[in-house]
């Protein structure tokens, strides 16, 4: 069997989308996501793989900016839509396709590739790490109460229409992007992804609505969710699965969750992405009323380890000879040392003796500064070659907050 790799052309697009979605079950997708999805996508940055006129692997790559510590924006290919007809996995072709994809990433000058994995053991191979991470929380809100620090009743809320609300939900999510590294600033027309509302997103619940928070008349925060209504013998026993939750101080984010919480004839407050440190954990008063459950989310992998590297801030001053084995990326294999502190750094090829050895894996996992060098030296990933240099490294690649991804793509 010969099959053809090639840039995706425009006129494809059904075709190879189709395959996309098949290979995720094959449950078509509503008209407005199947429409979005085709305006998001770049063509000529996405590529297909044909037996005859069959589409039988899928790969795209948005053009992103990912927010890094020190609140730098470093230019990130979003590798998405990757897929492999059932009818010819294991032989390759996803293989073939990071092939080319990493080899394209690199050509076009953006030093990340970034991606959400289907399953977390697909990308390791390819030279990803994880280095974010996201909670779901499920909140007894019939037990649980949120403690609003003062000044909550200078905050009002008011519903408005999704589609009303957007502009300044946006607003308020442009400017919070840079407080956390791990988040995406939006390029024109991914301002409308967050307000698709499919009923696959529901959970069953309503379609999603919107509460503002406003002080002195200005939108400082804001909530979408979904409401689902249910009655038991025993009385009303309905939930709220929440979509998106922004402010732009702890005041009005306080005052979101309570509202959350307090949303008559429901007793469960659901979440399925917020950040490791979400101030959220602070605001319950009982923890072990709020279900916590921790799973991977941003992937990142260094295209361009010596770029990358000098693209963010480091917490603390660090100088240290990496050297670095990425089986994958030849070109990044061998030894680099980093110089840096919280106002910028230089990452250069060296002949140095290392102090620590570790693979792009690892880079990738720790660049976001959610990941600890330690911990990972602590699973045996990173070894020490100088005593000293690796809790050096890794107090100077922390990051204060956490880092998130908000959103998938
Ligand atoms: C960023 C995103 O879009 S994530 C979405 C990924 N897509 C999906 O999950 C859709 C359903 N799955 C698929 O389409 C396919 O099974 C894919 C894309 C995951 C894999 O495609 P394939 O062409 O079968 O992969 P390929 O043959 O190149 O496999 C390469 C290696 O990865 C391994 N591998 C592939 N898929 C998986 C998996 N799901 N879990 C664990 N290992 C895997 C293979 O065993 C192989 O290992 P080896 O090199 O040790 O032999």
């Amino acid at each position: 069997m010969t099959t053809d790799l090639r840039v995706l052309r425009q006129s494809e697009w059904d075709r190879w989308y189709g395959s996309l979605e098949r290979a995720f079950g094959g449950v078509a997708e509503t008209g407005p996501e199947r429409e979005l999805w085709a305006a998001l996508t770049e063509t000529e940055r996405s590529i297909g793989v044909w037996d005859g006129d069959d589409c039988v692997g899928t790969a795209g790559a948005f053009t992103f900016s990912v927010s890094a510590p020190g609140g730098t924006f470093v230019p990130a290919a979003g590798v998405t839509m990757v897929s492999v007809a059932a009818t010819h996995r294991r032989r390759g072709i996803l293989t073939s396709m990071m092939r080319r994809q990493l080899d394209d990433v690199r050509s076009w000058g953006e030093p990340l590739a970034v991606l959400t994995a289907s399953e977390p053991e697909i990308y390791g191979r390819f030279g990803y790490g994880i280095a974010t991470h996201q909670l779901s929380v499920a909140i007894d809100s019939s037990r649980v109460r949120i403690a609003v620090p003062p000044g909550g009743e200078n905050v009002r809320l008011r519903f408005v229409p999704v589609a009303e609300g957007a502009e300044a939900c946006e607003e308020v999510y442009r400017r919070t992007i840079g407080a956390r590294p791990g988040m995406l600033a939006r390029r024109p027309g991914w301002e409308r992804l967050p307000l698709l509302d499919p009923p696959s997103e529901r959970q069953g619940g309503s379609p999603m609505q919107c509460v503002l928070a406003e002080r002195d008349g200005q939108v400082v925060g804001y909530a979408r969710f979904h409401n689902k209504p249910d009655w038991t013998a025993a009385g009303p026993e309905g939930s709220i699965s929440v979509r998106h939750v922004d402010a732009l101080d702890p005041v009005a984010y306080a005052v979101l969750w309570r509202f959350l919480c307090e949303i008559d004839l429901t007793s469960a407050v659901r979440s399925r992405n917020r950040p490791v440190d979400d101030p959220l954990l602070h605001l319950v008063s009982d923890i072990r009323r709020c279900e916590v459950r921790v799973r991977d989310s941003l992937h990142v992998r260094l295209v361009d380890v010596g770029a990358a590297l000098e693209a963010r801030r480091y917490a603390a001053p660090v100088d240290v000879v990496f050297d670095v084995d990425d089986a994958f990326c030849p070109w990044n294999t061998g030894r680099w040392r980093l110089t840096g502190d919280a106002k910028g750094a230089t990452c250069v090829r060296t002949r140095d003796a290392a102090e620590l050895e570790l693979t792009v894996r690892e880079l990738g996992a720790a660049y976001l500064g959610g990941v600890s060098l330690s911990s990972l030296a602590g699973a045996g990933r990173i070894r020490e070659l100088r005593t000293g240099a690796l809790g050096e490294a890794s107090v100077a690649f922390a990051s204060d907050v956490a880092p998130w991804l908000p959103h998938g793509f």
